[in-house]
């Protein structure tokens, strides 16, 4: 298959990469021409413009987005517009409002899915887990891909209608949010507390066998490794926090009682005052989404 990819940042050059290892052909763009070079050099061919990138696809286009959510989106989607029909697929593989998301996938010519994505960086070795809504023909079509692109077959899957794919991923993220706050608020009263405790020996110890092992248990043990027991500098503040608010937002219109999500959310916006538990979120999200570790 021939993928066209628009947006060759953290996420985007993953895309590459992984499709082009399965054996696909891929065709890139970014605004940035040293993200092109960089996909360029991987095996892609690079393009300068999506008017360009349109005309090497030819017809029925498949087309991966993965810039920043909103302005960006429609800024893409706008310049693509024109040469879309009925037979191409785009994909919004960002962290788009799924509300936005069908709204795009009504305007548009083209078969939406909107695909969230998770993993991070490190999803460039592990592959990403992908969370896929819309049109049920063109998540088929683009199965290969999806296949390359996440851990494998088991790491995708089509969770319904458009916007649902958007829709699974912002809840994925309150809960990510909850998490943090959780791991946060046990490693600070192991830090305020009474025992002088070296907390990557702690992680490493809850990582081998305990109840409470995860992934982002596995990135504090390597904050804790990195930045000492204190987080050295890491400062007390949180960036962040738009798809947390979304999640919140929804469950308050849904009825539904998000207490920890909404606690973590709000933990995150009074990040003015320094908080143990806040720093290392800070710290976290460098770990699974090389997101800046703001400092004091
Ligand atoms: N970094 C992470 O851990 C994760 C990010 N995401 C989502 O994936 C999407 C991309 O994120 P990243 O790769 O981290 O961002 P990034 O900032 O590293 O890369 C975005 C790329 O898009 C390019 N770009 C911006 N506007 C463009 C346009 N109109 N046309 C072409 N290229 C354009 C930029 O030059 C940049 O290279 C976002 O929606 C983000 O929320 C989702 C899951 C995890
Ligand atoms: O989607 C992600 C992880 O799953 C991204 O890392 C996202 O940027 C995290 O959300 P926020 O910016 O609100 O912390």
């Amino acid at each position: 298959m021939e993928l066209g990819v628009i947006g060759l940042g953290r996420m985007g050059q993953i895309v590459v990469d992984r499709t082009l290892a399965a054996g696909h052909d891929v065709v890139a763009f970014d605004v940035d021409e040293e993200a092109v070079e960089s996909a360029v050099a991987a095996g892609a061919r690079g393009t300068d413009s999506i008017d360009d990138l349109t005309s090497v696809l030819g017809s029925e286009k498949r087309i991966w987005l993965m810039v920043p959510a909103g302005d960006a989106i429609d800024a893409a989607l706008d310049e693509l517009e024109p040469s879309l029909t009925e037979h191409d697929i785009v994909v919004d593989g960002g962290n788009s409002h799924f509300e936005d998301t069908v709204c795009r996938s009504e305007r548009t010519a083209a078969a939406y899915l909107d695909c969230g994505t998770s993993g991070g960086p490190a999803g460039a070795e592990l592959g990403f887990s992908l969370m896929v809504g819309g049109p049920e023909w063109a998540y088929e079509e683009l199965e290969p891909v999806f296949d390359a692109v996440a851990t494998g077959p088991k790491g995708h899957n089509r969770m319904g209608n458009s916007g649902s794919g958007h829709y699974v991923k912002m809840v994925h993220n309150g809960v990510e949010y909850a998490l943090m706050q959780a791991y946060g608020e046990g490693f600070e009263l192991l830090h305020e507390g009474r025992y002088d405790l070296n907390l990557e020996a702690v992680a490493s110890t809850w990582n081998n066998g305990a109840v409470i092992r995860s992934w982002l248990l596995e990135l504090c043990e390597e904050a804790f490794n990195e930045e000492g027991s204190d987080l050295g500098n890491v400062a007390d503040y949180v960036a962040g926090g738009s798809t947390g608010t979304w999640t919140v937002q929804e469950a308050l219109e849904q009825e539904v009682p998000l207490p920890l999500i909404y606690a973590a959310l709000s933990e995150r916006f009074g990040s003015r005052n320094e908080r143990f538990s806040r720093r290392l979120a800070n710290r976290l999200r460098y770990g699974f989404g090389r997101h800046e570790v703001r400092r004091r």
